[in-house]
């Protein structure tokens, strides 16, 4: 496809992650959506760009997406997919992004025999620097398949699985990892102030460091640990934060715990 060819779709829930992806969606040249969002102010900065609507009633006649994004959250799934099951068929795959939700459980929301593929992107999406984990259910054509990966890989990086099960830990690593970099940052900032720093410094600083290691792992052809040495020089002062960070009980095992407190919420959030 071009950049110009994103197909008709319909966004359900304008929220933090799907307006992100719409964000991304725009500026890769999305050429007609519809968003169902019944807060007006979340879907505001996209007024003039893409039709709002508050309910499904209120989707214009005659429209027919080629996607149905499901942007809510895993709570809402319930009452809210019924609605859309009317739009089930061979032209129409639904790509969910809801945490927990599983294939089975949406395709008997939405009538039994509709596409549905279950992703879980980041919020990066909104800079088209996203990545994604999608997972086909059963009877996603390859056409449908190749549509979903058109809208995915216009906002970042895709993987596609085939065992859904791995969405759960897939959900806790990528999906809420970029919350774990912004708390870096966050408690970077707080220790930068303990040091003395003055806060807009040590705010521009936590910033800058977090977004140019991110930079710097992206576009570097050595892996994250050898990145790492490289900042470490022997007896130096790194070595010294990191014989903190690293000690046991420090991050190696709090991160692990933490991933799979999160993949367990995932699987609970199932259904
Ligand atoms: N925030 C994130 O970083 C990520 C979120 N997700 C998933 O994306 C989904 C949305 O999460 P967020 O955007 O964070 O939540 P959010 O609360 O920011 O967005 C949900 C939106 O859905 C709207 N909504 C509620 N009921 C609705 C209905 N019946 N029809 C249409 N819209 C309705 C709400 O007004 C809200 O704007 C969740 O299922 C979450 O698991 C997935 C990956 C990352
Ligand atoms: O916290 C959540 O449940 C969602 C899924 C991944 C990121 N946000």
């Amino acid at each position: 496809m071009t950049e110009t060819s994103l197909p008709p779709l319909l966004l359900v829930g304008c929220g933090k992650m799907g307006g992100a992806m719409l964000a991304g969606w725009l500026e890769r040249g999305l050429a007609e959506a519809v968003v169902v969002e019944p807060q007006p102010a979340a879907a505001a900065a996209f007024a003039g760009r893409v039709t709002v609507v508050p309910s499904p009633a209120a989707i214009p006649a005659g429209f027919r997406p080629a996607a149905v994004v499901l942007a809510i959250k895993p709570q809402e799934a319930a009452a809210t997919l019924p609605a859309f099951a009317h739009l089930a068929g061979p032209d129409t795959v639904f790509l969910s992004i809801m945490a927990g939700r599983n294939v089975a459980g949406m395709r008997g929301l939405l009538g039994g025999a509709a596409a549905v593929i279950r992703a879980m992107p980041n919020t990066p999406a909104a800079v088209r620097q996203g990545f994604t984990v999608a997972c086909p259910g059963p009877g996603v054509t390859s056409g449908q398949k190749a549509l979903a990966d058109t809208l995915l890989s216009s906002v970042g990086e895709v993987a596609w699985v085939e065992d859904e099960t791995m969405i759960d830990p897939v959900t806790a690593v990528s999906g809420g990892g970029p919350a774990y970099v912004f708390l870096l940052a966050e408690v970077m900032e707080a220790a930068a102030i303990e040091q003395g720093l003055p806060p807009d410094l040590a705010r521009r600083m936590a910033r800058a460091t977090v977004a140019g290691s991110g930079a710097l792992l992206a576009a570097s052809p050595e892996n994250s640990a050898q990145l790492r040495k490289n900042v470490t020089s022997p007896k130096g002062t790194t070595e010294r934060a990191l014989a903190v960070l690293m000690q046991p009980e420090a991050w190696p095992v709090l991160m692990s715990k933490a991933i799979a407190a999160a993949t367990d919420r995932s699987r609970e959030l199932g259904g």
